[in-house]
């Protein structure tokens, strides 16, 4: 197969209408069709549809030989042919990769080698529309509004007015087609913004991902109409407040050592009691399991108290997101804030803003649980769902509103919220947020009409990683005398995750895959894919292997994605292919396993790939294929991070490490190194402590702070 056939394939719209051998067709039986119209005979929906079967049984399975080599109009003849939610299915694939089930390895393989021959970009910006990817879609609410709502059409129809009218065209640069970048581009590309009430993306060299984050909406007058809502979430009160257990190594948390730099920090505080929260939010805080504080909470919950800003970093799974959640939980009950139904304009005191729409859900979840029995109303709205749903849930009242950046900018431009009482503005997977994807969306929000200024709100920034150049960008979100927490190594690795790194060249990835995941039986495992293509396609032939799995990726349906991610919580699916859009935040239950299966770009996006496992005291399993011709720019910084979390270094990679860029390498790509501390150099005081938690030392004035902005 040439280069151009493959290309001609990828820039075809829709490539993964994909349901797993193993799974049911869910279109004809969504457990919420009665509200997502998907109509077949609709032209945007049907067309789409088949031609993203029709481009998955080219790509996903067909030899290389056969790419590229079919008439447009094989699409219907297929569509009339082919199941709806027959992916997988080996039959369907008979006459191309599949024969009777079976993979065909050798034709597969002039598929897989055309595949890594250089054209395994997502350059699928400009094809791409909307409608896709959430995680669950659980909305709380009072009941619905009006479904006679102006926002019931597509949101693609609903961009002239408001006050972000240009936004798209302010940052849309070149259009999409530059920023999804080659694993093996190399390209310092920018991003434009993505398109309709979809966040920002971006691409820098392999780090495609960043056009994973939302998977979403091509443009005003493109995408077809996104009438998908999510079914609410369950209201009963043992839903809400499940959760996992601590694992054994939770109480080694307070062995870690804590840094606390800036001005004048309160103490620590030891216990849930000293926090002095009110009742309810105790009940809550009881019921969700908790009992003791984690390190990061120990030190945040006082500064966010004390209305300090604050820069938090703490490794994966060790409870950032309550972290922020209770102090300003607890602010707001004790003011006795109380959400106001069925006003047009709504100003909730708190934004709280996430990359992904998986995550920003993840986070509502929590917030309506710890505000549980108060009159206190979180609400969430992301990209991929309809517009109207996402407004009438916010007009029945929004204290804490969690937004995805495309979506909350759309909600404001619609003048459904105001910011005029935001007391609190957190960015959680704060590195992410102020990178060049998301960056300019943030730079926007902080400048909308109504924003109070830095010095009049409460900024929080959480990650488990916090590039240098990155929190330097953060002092424009930050009053000066910020401070900053960092909680082990900033960037380092969770220690209850043991690495294995194994050397695998690209041709020998499947097998080994097949063996590692036929030995891990039935444990839950999220494996790492560098494209949403390379999803689909490993997803499938895992099934074909009759392990079941199922894929998350930004090019899949919403409806699709919230079914795999349910799919894979309740264990019927115990592998999960995904792309670097999960590999943020996401709390799952019992993922015992991950497996970068491709190694990301970038060592920040590693320690949040794995972070995926061995969260909150648990233990978990990260096993990494390294593969030497493409990922040795990753092999110092992976011995910096295996060292750091105490791990055995293979020979190898610290050979690799050391031939390709000497002892002295510091690594100054983006990404390759981690800062270990704040980065406000000038600080003469700072402390390091053990979250047994004793007082801190004292930093000079903050007036020092304004030399490193
Ligand atoms: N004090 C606590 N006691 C018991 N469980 C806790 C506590 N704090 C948090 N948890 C639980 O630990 C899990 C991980 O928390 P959370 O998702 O907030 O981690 P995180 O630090 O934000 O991780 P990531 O960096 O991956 O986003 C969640 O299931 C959460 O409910």
């Amino acid at each position: 197969m040439g280069d151009e056939d493959w290309e001609a394939e990828i820039i075809k719209p829709h490539i993964s209408s994909y349901v797993p051998v193993f799974e049911k067709d869910r279109y004809s039986s969504g457990a919420n069709g009665d509200t997502f119209n998907r109509t077949p005979a609709s032209s945007s929906e049907m067309g789409d549809g088949s031609s993203r079967r029709d481009h998955f049984m080219r790509s996903g399975f067909a030899s290389g030989r056969s790419l590229g080599n079919r008439d447009p109009g094989e699409s219907n003849k297929r569509e009339n042919t082919s199941t709806v939610g027959g992916f997988g299915v080996g039959k369907s694939f008979g006459n191309r990769g599949f024969s009777n089930n079976k993979f065909e390895e050798g034709d597969s393989s002039g598929f897989w080698r055309g595949y890594q021959d250089g054209n395994d970009s997502e350059a699928l910006g400009s094809s791409r529309r909307g409608g896709r990817g959430s995680f669950r879609g659980c909305r709380g609410g009072f009941g619905r509004g009006s479904p006679n709502s102006d926002y019931e059409q597509d949101e693609g129809t609903q961009r002239s007015g408001g006050i972000f009218g240009s936004r798209r065209s302010a940052l849309s640069g070149a259009g999409n087609g530059d920023t999804f970048q080659s694993r093996s581009g190399g390209g310092s590309g920018r991003g434009g913004y993505k398109g309709l009430n979809e966040e920002v993306i971006t691409g820098s060299g392999k780090n495609s991902w960043k056009s994973e984050a939302e998977g979403g909406e091509s443009g005003d007058t493109q995408g077809p109409k996104v009438t998908y809502i999510p079914p609410p979430p369950p209201e009963d009160e043992d839903s809400i407040f499940a959760h996992y257990q601590t694992g054994i190594n939770f109480d080694k948390y307070d062995t870690i050592l804590v840094e606390v730099s800036g001005h004048d920090p309160p103490p620590a505080i030891l216990t849930f009691e000293e926090a002095n929260l009110c009742q309810t939010l105790n009940n809550n805080i009881a019921k969700a399991g908790y009992t003791k504080l984690t390190p990061v909470q120990k030190y945040s919950i006082p500064i966010i108290q004390g209305g300090r800003d604050l820069m938090a970093c703490a490794q994966t799974g060790s409870g950032k997101t309550a972290a922020f959640l209770l102090p300003i939980l607890a602010h707001m009950m004790r003011d006795g804030i109380t959400a106001s139904r069925f006003k047009e304009l709504q100003e909730p005191e708190c934004i709280i803003v996430a990359p992904t729409r998986e995550l920003i859900n993840q986070i509502y979840l929590e917030a309506r649980k710890f505000s549980f029995g108060t009159c206190v109303r979180a609400v969430v709205t992301y990209g991929g769902t309809q517009l109207g749903h996402s407004i009438r849930q916010i007009v029945q009242g929004c204290n804490i509103l969690c937004a995805t950046p495309g979506r909350l900018m759309d909600v404001i431009g619609k003048e459904k919220i105001g910011l005029r009482q935001v007391k609190y503005l957190v960015l959680d997977e704060a590195d992410r947020m102020l990178d060049m994807g998301f960056g300019p969306e943030m730079k926007k929000l902080i400048s909308c009409p109504g924003m109070p200024s830095k010095e009049q709100r409460q900024t929080l920034m959480f990650s488990a990683t916090f590039p240098e150049e990155i929190q330097r960008l953060a002092g424009e979100f930050l009053k000066s005398n910020y401070l900053f927490v960092a909680v082990g190594q900033v960037g380092g690795a969770c220690r209850d995750v043991q690495q294995t790194i194994l050397q695998v060249g690209q041709y020998s990835k499947r097998e080994k895959l097949v063996e590692i995941l036929r030995n891990i039986g039935d444990e839950r495992t999220m494996v790492f894919v560098e494209t949403k293509k390379k999803a689909d396609f490993i997803a499938t032939f895992l099934c074909q292997e009759k392990i079941s799995t199922t894929s998350i990726h930004g090019d899949r349906e919403q409806r699709e994605r919230e079914q795999a991610l349910g799919d894979f919580r309740c264990g019927k699916c115990p592998v999960l292919v995904a792309t670097s859009v999960a590999a943020r935040g996401l709390d799952i239950e019992n993922v015992q396993h991950v497996i970068n299966f491709d190694l990301p770009s970038t060592i920040d996006e590693y320690v949040h790939r794995i972070g995926r496992t061995g969260r909150c005291g648990n233990t978990g399993r990260a096993i990494s294929f390294f593969d030497l011709e493409s990922d040795s720019q990753l092999a110092q910084p992976l011995v910096k991070v295996l060292s750091d979390a105490q791990q055995d270094v293979p020979a190898w990679l610290e050979e690799i490490a050391f031939s390709t860029y000497g002892p002295g390498f510091s690594g100054n790509a983006r990404g390759n190194v981690f800062a270990s501390v704040d980065t406000r150099k000038n600080y003469h005081g700072k402390s390091s402590l053990n979250t047994a938690g004793f007082s801190s030392t004292q930093a000079p004035n903050p007036v020092d702070d304004e030399s490193w902005d």
